[in-house]
């Protein structure tokens, strides 16, 4: 069998669900391999786990009603993403077409000591070892890749893009030179949710592959999702894709209004259940969906991004029937503090741009944007909290010397910028949320 034609980095739940699911779809029906080789973020774990059950995986679809299980095998190797000499010969492979990546919002971030591990032959972060790829590439003289962020950022190609040709302009010009015409950085709308994946997840596929026949079988690492999925592209292939314009993926020019409509429908909408239902005392979506302390709010947000998103009221009202549904459906156990993660970086492009698009537009205060904002606050002072971007915030709060959530309002607003550094009608809606959820 050739050598896979796709590197995917970030061996995560979304990527086996998503990505791979296509890849597999396509290679189905066309019957022409094209193979991912799978980095984990570091740890080998993952990867030993997949190698050992030989690469395929159960895809689990759990519908309201049922599961619907299907073996997956576009996943052809798979490695540590600490393991260099892998990552090396990935990038030597004649025929890559692509690099695709889940790496969270966090794994976007360029950080002083990128430059130094790079110029020393040892990348360590998302950043620095795409950029030692690139090299290894144009190095060995061989042809141009597509690199696609499948992660839930604003303009995700874009970011992508610029801190790559920035980092590579500090690095070496030579490199520079060729990713301007050896790389290009497809944008992409993704979306499926996907919950992390229990023991009970794991025996159900073991118990489903047995009764296929594969009597020894152990599936360590099946996947959990739900039956929609939605993936949109814009950009250049210059090596090729597999078909998955074929298998459901939608091929646009412009992937902005896709990608805004997602980010502040659903994951908004779930931003704010999730800290909102978190001060509430709920552990699930689906969980605060049976709460109208939640869903008036959910709909009050929904509104005000209506008022803001470049589609028509009837296509928005679809999009939120359909979420409605996803959010409620039971059998999906999507975990509140897992969606509550990283909020520093997410909660500017989703609940802070729809309020600074209404804001633009004279439109007035939803209650949507403080509760989210209240409940973030409240999650802020527990110890659950993983973000790798708020540690600058708590040091604010230190010199402030504030401890509770109403007294942080003010260090919050200014951490997120400037122009809500004053914004006394959002800090006042803020404290009557917290007040609402009886926190001082
Ligand atoms: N789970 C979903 O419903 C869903 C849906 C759409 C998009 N996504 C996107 O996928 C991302 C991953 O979600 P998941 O469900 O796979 O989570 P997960 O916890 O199962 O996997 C996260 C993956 O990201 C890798 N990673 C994390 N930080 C990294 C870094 N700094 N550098 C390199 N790799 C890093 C980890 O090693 C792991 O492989 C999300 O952050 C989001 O952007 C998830
Ligand atoms: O993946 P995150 O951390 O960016 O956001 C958490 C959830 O909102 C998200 O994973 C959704 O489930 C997903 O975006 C659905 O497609």
């Amino acid at each position: 069998m050739s050598d896979p034609r796709t590197i995917h980095l970030g061996l995560g739940a979304f990527f086996r669900a998503h990505q791979a699911y296509y890849t597999h779809r396509a290679e189905q029906l066309t019957g022409q391999q094209t193979g991912i080789h799978a980095f984990t973020g570091r740890k080998p774990d993952a990867a030993e786990t997949l190698a050992a059950q030989g690469f395929g995986y159960t895809l689990i679809e759990r519908g309201a009603d049922g599961d619907k299980l299907e073996l997956i095998n576009s996943i052809r190797a798979a490695s540590a993403g600490a393991d260099q000499d892998a990552w090396r010969d990935a990038w030597l492979v004649d025929d890559l077409q692509l690099v695709t990546m889940t790496i969270t919002e966090a794994g976007y971030r360029v950080t002083p000591d990128d430059l130094p591990a790079l110029q020393a032959g040892r990348p360590g972060s998302a950043m620095s070892r795409l950029l030692y790829g690139l090299q290894t590439r144009r190095q060995a003289g061989l042809g141009p890749v597509a690199v696609i962020s499948c992660d839930n950022l604003a303009s995700n190609g874009e970011v992508l893009g610029r801190t790559v040709r920035e980092l590579a302009g500090q690095w070496d010009d030579d490199l520079a030179a060729w990713i301007e015409t050896s790389a290009s950085f497809p944008s992409t709308m993704v979306d499926r949710i996907t919950p992390a994946t229990t023991d009970a997840d794991r025996e159900l596929a073991t118990a489903w592959l047995r009764e296929q026949g594969a009597e020894q079988a152990i599936d360590n690492m099946p996947v959990v999702c739900e039956p929609f999925t939605e993936w949109v592209i814009a950009g250049d292939f210059p090596a090729g894709r597999p078909a998955w314009d074929q298998v459901g993926v939608t091929v646009v020019d412009d992937v902005a209004p896709y990608e805004q409509r997602k980010l502040w429908l659903l994951n908004a909408g779930h931003s704010m259940l999730a800290y909102y239902g978190l001060a509430l005392g709920h552990a699930t979506i689906d969980q605060t969906m049976a709460d109208p302390r939640c869903t008036e709010l959910l709909e009050a947000l929904w509104s005000a991004a209506a008022e803001v998103l470049p589609f028509d009221a009837a296509e928005i009202e679809r999009a939120c029937e359909a979420l409605r549904v996803r959010f409620r459906n039971p059998r999906i156990r999507h975990n509140l503090i897992q969606i509550a993660g990283d909020g520093s970086q997410k909660l500017p492009n989703r609940t802070l741009g729809i309020y600074r698009a209404r804001r633009a537009a004279r439109l007035p205060l939803d209650p949507g944007t403080p509760a989210t904002l209240a409940g973030w606050l409240i999650h802020l002072g527990t110890d659950r909290v993983n973000d790798q971007g708020v540690a600058e915030l708590y040091s604010r709060f230190a010199s402030a010397e504030t401890a509770t959530p109403s007294a942080r309002i003010p260090v919050m607003l200014e951490f997120f910028g400037a122009d809500l550094a004053d914004d006394h009608e959002l800090a006042a809606a803020i404290g009557d949320q917290l007040k609402q959820l009886d926190v001082k």
